[in-house]
């Protein structure tokens, strides 16, 4: 497919507190860019330049451990599906995408599951950290806790451009939205080999916060085709998840894109943060204005990706749906075993 060279629009989320035309002028381009596609770099988020650039070398110091370093924190050994996955574990519609990452989520205790507990508190639990690297722990907690703020931001920005008071969404994620954050490195890729860096997908939560290094390979799908997304320095991508197009039935659209691996010889970082609602809550259909409501597109309707309104069971699919191994080895409970496919059974 031919790729368009159309840009993504710039914003400026200091517009957002400053006097009321400036804020609306911001409003309005922020509706553009959601009607439009669904993705846009943003500036003036104040996470500083220095926490950036520790987070991306620190990123690199932990890709650059020696094998048994990184297999010692596996994602097969956590049912809370945290921790290090290689290259050709995780599939995207069925396929392998050729990215080595490190998941990070809320660091909370392990709840107790039994029977009658709901199949997602299995989300809940500790991250696993690399012993041989202790500096990864301080700084990406760090940067989590900073990333969450501004995504919070972000979504009352969204909660306002929908003619909606900017806390509308607090009783669903406070006071403990579900977060992750995940360092990852794409591999070049030699002759012959899949480009499939990350295969065409939507993000799930309220918004990602998404920072590359200086290699490109990201991709956003529009009405004219894919776009790149080429890293901007000092801006981060900021996407739409599928919560928000449940919620806003469709005014607002979680858009599809993907990664293009790099070539041969060069290799890209990238640290996505996803901002998610609490696990148990449900999420609410606005009421929203008529001129808003008019633009609404209807919650898209995909059979291979059905969208809940309940957070942790959409949640859950997609984890074990991306992570096969964990949810052969820790849930083997939730998978249909009539399907050869990794699906949550329908039952739950
Ligand atoms: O690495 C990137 O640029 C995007 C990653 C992504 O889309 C994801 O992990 O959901
Ligand atoms: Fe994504």
């Amino acid at each position: 497919m031919t790729v368009s060279q159309k840009a993504l629009p710039v914003l400026d989320l200091t517009s957002f507190d400053a006097e009321p035309s400036q804020r609306g002028a911001f409003l309005r381009e922020l509706c553009e860019a959601a009607q439009g596609p669904g993705f846009f770099y943003l500036v003036g988020h104040g996470i500083s330049a220095d926490l950036i650039s520790d987070v991306l070398a620190a990123s690199r110091q932990f890709f650059d451990l020696p094998e048994r370093d990184k297999f010692s924190i596996e994602m097969i050994n956590s049912p809370h599906f945290r921790g290090y996955t290689r290259a050709g574990l995780e599939f995207t519609r069925g396929l392998p995408d050729w990215r080595e990452q490190l998941d990070i989520g809320a660091e909370r205790d392990a709840l107790p599951w039994d029977r009658t507990a709901p199949p997602w508190i299995r989300l809940q639990g500790p991250n696993q950290w690399p012993a041989a690297l202790p500096g990864l722990r301080p700084t990406l907690l760090r940067y989590q806790a900073e990333a969450t703020a501004l995504a919070i931001k972000v979504l009352r920005a969204f909660a306002a451009a929908l003619e909606q008071p900017d806390n509308v969404f607090e009783p669903i994620y406070a006071p403990s939205p579900n977060q992750l954050l995940k360092i990852i490195r794409y591999p070049g890729r030699d002759a012959g080999d899949s480009d499939q860096g990350v295969g065409a997908h939507k993000d799930s939560g309220f918004v990602t916060i998404l920072l590359q290094d200086k290699v490109g390979g990201l991709q956003v799908e529009t009405a004219d085709g894919w776009i790149d997304a080429p890293p901007r320095p000092g801006s981060f991508v900021v996407n739409i998840g599928e919560i928000l197009e449940l919620a806003s039935n469709g005014a607002l659209r979680a858009n599809v894109h993907r990664v293009v691996s790099p070539p041969a010889g060069v290799d890209r970082l990238s640290v996505a943060f996803f901002l998610g609602a609490r696990l148990d809550a449900t999420v609410p259909l606005l009421d929203l204005p008529p001129e808003i409501a008019a633009r609404s597109r209807g919650v898209t309707e995909d059979p291979l990706n059905p969208l809940f309104h309940e957070v942790g069971r959409n949640y859950l699919k997609g984890r074990l749906r991306s992570h096969p191994d964990v949810a052969r080895r820790h849930h083997a409970d939730l998978l249909d075993p009539s399907s050869t496919q990794s699906e949550p059974a329908s039952a739950y």
